[in-house]
């Protein structure tokens, strides 16, 4: 039997999409977790210094994207032909890109400089990208590509609470093709009960 191991921080961010994918697919995971504190020690050990990694029979994988795309492949969910699986890639890609505007913003060390990107991030990023992604929703049937479930409906959904934890707002407010959007992904039986397993994430930022 096939050995999957992901190792990563105590928290959902850029490993989500991962267990997300695995969960879906039903595979047994070692979900191996760390605290910051420990996370120095660990660092030397990863291939590029960063996380999360999946070990498939020992095979060392990093890059969270890649590894999520590749299970979506097994999965059924990454396209059914070059160009819905490059419409996916796409969607998958603009949400990252927002992450990392709401990641830049969070982590930035300079509070003044801080405040006044939180500013433009609240009043013109998140509007710009969610409101683009409620209208993708809504023309697509309740997805992000051709009306169909994809690796990009879960990568978001994925990856959201991490979003709001960052930014400290609740992104689908107003926005309610993808509330339902969300409602139906965590209904899907394999992700609901993952949902109902995973250890619990509320910390201040
Ligand atoms: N492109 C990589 C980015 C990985 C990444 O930035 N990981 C962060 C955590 S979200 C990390 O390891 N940070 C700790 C560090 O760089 O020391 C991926 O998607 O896997």
């Amino acid at each position: 039997m096939t050995v999957y191991k992901l190792t990563y921080f105590n928290f959902p961010a850029l490993a989500e999409p991962i267990r997300f994918l695995l969960s879906y697919l039903e595979i047994d995971f070692e979900d191996v977790r760390f605290e910051g504190e420990q996370w120095p020690l660990i660092k030397p050990t990863m291939p590029f210094g960063r996380v999360p990694i999946l070990e498939i029979d020992g095979k060392i994988l990093n890059q969270s994207v890649a590894i999520t795309r590749y299970l979506s492949k097994k999965a059924g969910l990454a396209g059914s032909d070059d160009w819905e699986s490059l419409l996916m890639d796409i969607a998958v890609d603009n949400v990252n890109d927002l992450r990392q505007a709401i990641s830049l913003t969070a982590f930035e060390p300079n509070e003044e400089v801080k405040a006044k990107k939180y500013i433009t991030l609240i009043n013109e990023t998140i509007p710009l990208y969610m409101n683009k992604f409620e209208k993708t929703v809504e023309e697509n049937d309740g997805y992000f590509v051709n009306g169909k479930l994809s690796w990009a409906d879960l990568h978001f959904v994925a990856i959201l609470d991490f979003l709001n934890f960052m930014a400290k707002v609740d992104i689908l407010e107003g926005r309610p093709k993808l509330q339902e959007h969300k409602k139906k992904i965590w209904e899907i039986p394999q992700i609901k009960s993952w949902i109902a397993k995973r250890p619990s994430f509320a910390k201040s930022l």
